[in-house]
């Protein structure tokens, strides 16, 4: 289960991030508890005629800069205050990269590797009956996260169609590109942070050939960094799923690793060229940028020290807590923060909303190179705000961000937010 105090310690971040600019305590208030979380019990039928119900959430943690914006995730430790935190996530993302969004998030209790493809389905349903009043395009806007992927977007996005009787692509995005898509999405979020270390390469001082990358998560975010990396030449040393992880100092066989995974199977049970080693080791292998791309608090107290990159880019939200992020920054290990790094994908989610509302589809190379645009406009803003500072660039990333929350805050004007 996740740390039930970890809202708390996603907070930290925000007052470690006040402490470096003038911000009206009013703002900091508003933005230290989720707007609304509401919880149900999805029943749904199995296939041998029982009935099984599963506990789901939908939080909207802010919508002061717009509708909210976040992904659903299906996991089997889903609680709500992992919800709320990654909700709290979405809306300090939306803002470092100046999206017109506040932030939330949902979730489902569920090990969806346990269902059959028609309960998966029902359950998808299930979940947009329940939350059908909640959600909408100019309300708040579902989207892939952990262990959902377009085809459950595509059943969302048909049965909010049917409840509300007329399309409405602009509900949910990650869709199939057959349902209002965007090309471009699939890879958006390992594409963003691959543009952010790529136009920081210098400044980070790696090197800029023979780049050795380790990926811990190999999912859509996971798989597709790997890829792109690849694509500059970098070596990929290793890789971890929930099966296990695999090394090779000379680089593993991708290809071998892309194909196992596409057949349902784990890395471990690849042809990948390489040895098995215990999971824990991953983040400790000797690399230049370690991209963690699973799940909350992987890298800690307990185990930071042994980080040997000079790079952790995090494609996963949250993946190290605060006494981690301490450690790393004391042995000047530089970490591209979540909010920027896996920013990518709620960029092109934005894009494909945009699409969809105007009904005019772009080509790959406009959304490729409109994120790219983004992604390295907000990483300059970001670098110069913790250079002037002097701070990491998580905090530099914070203070960004509720520079443009403040100031939305402040322009709606107090007295919505709080009665005198
Ligand atoms: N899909 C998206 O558009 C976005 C995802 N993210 C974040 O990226 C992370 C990964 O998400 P996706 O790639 O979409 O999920 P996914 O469901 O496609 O892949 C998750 C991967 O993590 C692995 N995993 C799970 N537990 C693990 C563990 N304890 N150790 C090692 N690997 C483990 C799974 O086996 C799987 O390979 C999450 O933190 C998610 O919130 C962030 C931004 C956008
Ligand atoms: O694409 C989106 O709207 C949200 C993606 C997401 O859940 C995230 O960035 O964590």
């Amino acid at each position: 289960m996740p740390n039930p105090n970890i809202l708390d310690a996603a907070l930290t971040r925000l007052d470690e991030a006040a402490r470096h600019v003038q911000i009206d305590s009013d703002v900091l208030e508003k933005l230290k508890y989720p707007r609304e979380t509401m919880k149900v019990r999805l029943l749904i039928r199995m296939d041998d005629g029982s009935r099984k119900s599963f506990l789901a959430w939908r939080c909207r943690y802010d919508d002061t800069r717009g509708p909210t914006k976040g992904g659903i995730r299906f996991h089997p430790a889903s609680t709500a205050e992992e919800v709320e935190t990654l909700a709290f996530w979405m809306t300090v993302k939306c803002a470092v990269t100046n999206l017109p969004y506040g932030g939330g998030k949902g979730a489902v209790q569920v090990d969806p590797k346990s269902l059959s493809k028609a309960e998966l389905e029902r359950l998808s349903r299930a979940y947009v009956q329940a939350f059908a009043g909640i959600i909408g395009p100019d309300r708040d806007i579902p989207a892939p996260d952990v262990y959902t992927n377009a085809m459950i977007m595509g059943w969302m996005a048909d049965e909010y169609a049917s409840i509300q009787g007329e399309a409405a692509p602009a509900v949910i995005t990650g869709k199939p590109i057959a349902l209002g898509g965007s090309v471009g999405r699939e890879d958006a979020t390992a594409r963003g942070g691959f543009y952010l270390t790529c136009h920081l390469t210098e400044r980070l001082g790696l090197p800029p050939e023979g780049l050795r990358v380790a990926v811990q998560g190999f999912g859509n975010a996971g798989q597709h960094v790997a890829r792109l990396f690849r694509s500059i030449g970098a070596k990929i040393v290793a890789v971890s799923d929930s099966g296990g992880a695999v090394h090779a100092a000379s680089g593993l066989d991708l290809d071998a690793l892309l194909a196992a995974k596409a057949a349902g199977r784990s890395v471990v049970q690849a042809d990948h060229g390489g040895k098995a080693i215990p999971p824990e080791e991953l983040i400790a292998v000797d690399c230049d940028v370690v991209a963690p791309s699973a799940m909350e608090d992987m890298i800690h107290d307990g185990n930071a020290a042994s980080v040997r990159a000079r790079v952790v880019l995090e494609l996963a939200n949250g993946p190290i807590t605060p006494e981690g992020d301490r450690i790393l920054a004391d042995k000047g290990v530089v970490v591209l923060p979540d909010i920027l790094a896996n920013a990518g994908g709620v960029t092109v989610s934005y894009f494909e909303w945009v699409q969809n509302r105007q009904g005019f589809y772009w080509t790959l190379d406009e959304v490729q190179s409109r994120l790219k645009t983004i992604i390295e406009t907000e990483g300059d803003a970001v670098w110069a705000i913790a250079e002037d500072k002097g701070v990491t660039l998580r905090t530099a990333a914070y203070i960004h961000a509720l520079g443009r929350l403040a100031a939305a805050i402040e322009a709606h004007g107090t007295q919505q937010f709080f009665a005198s």
